[in-house]
């Protein structure tokens, strides 16, 4: 959306997604929003004269003529003790998409404009009810894959991570009021802080940074979704195990070696743990210029991968290919997986044999036995695949603040200028030059929670939300 436009109309939007459903829900916020709120509600109690704040006035949406659209019920929310700090009122319909178009048509046709996306949000932000990391959660709250991505979004709604920052911007301004006194009135020594108290001032808030951006790095998968790519050769079956995991026939599986040419992605839960399970193009010499294509696709795939599945043909000895992937990306990176272990009855590739799987043991890689033919073993190796991903670190805890992308390169950024900024002060560069880096690292901050807010910055950040948001 564009934040040249105007905050001080009434905007409205359909704030439930699009489809039926139970309820559908049409909100207005400005202060127009009671006045067409009441003119476009009728109560079902005759003795209704406005609306009381908060309380939910059962009755009919109707059409700007008057024209009964919908059974439905109404609240109205004054400013600024709303979600936007405007007044806002909402027509809680039946849900579904003629019901809330119509009552969304009615009251665009009171001269309410049609709010852009995350217009809402926006208008909580500049109105100060929200900082800029909280409206960037409000997002995230609705995008969490599962349970513990929203315990991430709903830590940083409550503010924490804005709070975090606020403190670690006062005490980089503080150092910076004492290097000013240092500048300005260099015979008064009472103030100025030594190099050293000052370095190590610098020092305390740049690991404060560093902790920060190492949250990110381990709240990540649990935002995302860990990529986790199913590799090896032709007729291992992974497209077998990437339907097993799924719960579902996915993939086209045949005994046909080649059978998937392209890789395939879908997201599974385990336990928790939003995965994005990829299948790929099984390796193994070929002429053909489309299965080319594909394996390139496969190792591209494996390169990114934060785990990679290396499945293996018990039956078989151990492909030179798998060696070689395995060892390009290390035992941190893969787990290999011994398929068919229903076949593998008294069979010769047991672990000790020197061409089978048991290179693997001996190499240092985890291996884990399984049959995506009986699930023997499943439950096991998606135990494996989430202890890997997660690490020791388990699942977030609730009052863990971890930023988010936008987050932590600007956190990065702060962290370089202190960095340098501690450099200078050894390298004894005058303390009227350092204010200069000082000054970068607290702008930087600053942009995080929105205190200082450049347009493009907020432009990329609200034209990523839902319109209704
Ligand atoms: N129907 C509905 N459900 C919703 C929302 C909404 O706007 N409408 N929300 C948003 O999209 C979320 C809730 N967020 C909200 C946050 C603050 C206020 C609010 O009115 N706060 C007042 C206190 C109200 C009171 O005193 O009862 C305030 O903070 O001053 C409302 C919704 C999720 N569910
Ligand atoms: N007995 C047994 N057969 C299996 C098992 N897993 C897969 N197969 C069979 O092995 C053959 C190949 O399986 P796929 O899942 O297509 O193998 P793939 O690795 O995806 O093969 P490509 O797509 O060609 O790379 C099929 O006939 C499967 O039914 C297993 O655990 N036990
Ligand atoms: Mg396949």
């Amino acid at each position: 959306m564009q934040h040249n436009v105007s905050i001080r109309d009434t905007v409205a939007a359909i704030a439930t997604p699009p489809g039926s459903g139970g309820v559908g829900i049409v909100r207005l916020s400005g202060p127009q929003s009671r006045a067409v709120g009441h003119r476009l509600f009728r109560s079902s109690r005759p003795t209704f004269e406005d609306f009381r704040p908060y309380m939910l006035h059962h009755g009919w949406a109707l059409d700007e003529r008057g024209e009964p659209l919908d059974e439905c019920l109404a609240v109205f929310m004054p400013g600024p003790g709303s979600y936007t700090a405007e007044d806002v009122v909402e027509f809680q319909c039946h849900g579904g998409p003629a019901v809330v178009r119509a009552v969304l048509a009615a009251v665009l046709a009171c001269g309410v404009r049609a709010a852009g996306p995350g217009e809402f949000t926006y208008r909580a932000f500049i109105n100060g009810r929200l900082d800029l990391t909280q409206a960037e959660a409000v997002a995230e709250m609705i995008a969490a894959p599962t349970r513990a991505g929203m315990t991430l979004a709903q830590t940083r709604l409550s503010g924490a991570l804005g709070e975090r920052i606020a403190e670690l911007r006062s005490r980089l301004e503080h150092l910076r009021a004492q290097l000013c006194v240092a500048v300005d009135f260099p015979e008064d020594e009472v103030e100025c802080l030594a190099p050293d108290e000052f370095s190590v001032g610098v020092r305390e808030v740049a690991d404060a940074v560093r902790a920060l951006i190492a949250n990110f790095e381990r709240g990540r998968c649990w935002r995302e979704g860990a990529l986790t790519v199913l590799a090896g050769q032709v007729n291992a079956g992974k497209s077998s195990l990437m339907n097993a995991l799924l719960g579902r026939e996915r993939a086209i599986v045949t005994d046909i070696p080649g059978t998937t040419r392209d890789y395939l992605e879908e997201a599974v839960n385990l336990d928790g743990l939003p995965v994005r399970l990829v299948d790929t193009a099984g390796i193994r010499e070929t002429e053909d210029a489309v299965e080319r294509a594909g394996l390139e696709r496969s190792r591209d795939m494996a390169e990114r991968a934060d785990l990679v599945l290396l499945v293996v043909d018990r039956t078989r000895p151990v492909a030179a290919e798998d060696i070689g992937l395995a060892q390009r990306l290390g035992p941190q990176r893969v787990l290999a997986v011994l398929n068919k272990s229903d076949l593998a009855e008294g069979h010769a590739h047991e672990e000790g044999d020197a061409t089978g799987a048991g290179w693997f043991v001996r190499a240092g890689f985890e291996t884990v036995r399984v049959s995506a033919r009986t699930g023997a073993g499943l439950d096991r190796l998606c135990d494996r695949i989430r202890e890997r991903v997660v690490g020791s670190g388990g699942e977030p805890d609730a009052g863990e603040v971890v930023p988010n992308l936008r987050q932590s390169q600007a956190l990065s950024q702060a962290l370089d200028e202190l960095c340098a900024l501690d450099a200078d002060i050894a390298a004894g560069i005058p303390y009227d030059l350092l204010g200069v880096r000082l000054e970068a690292a607290c702008t930087i901050l600053g942009e995080i929670t929105g205190e200082i807010a450049p347009a493009d910055v907020l432009n990329s950040i609200f034209s990523t939300f839902c319109i209704g948001k």
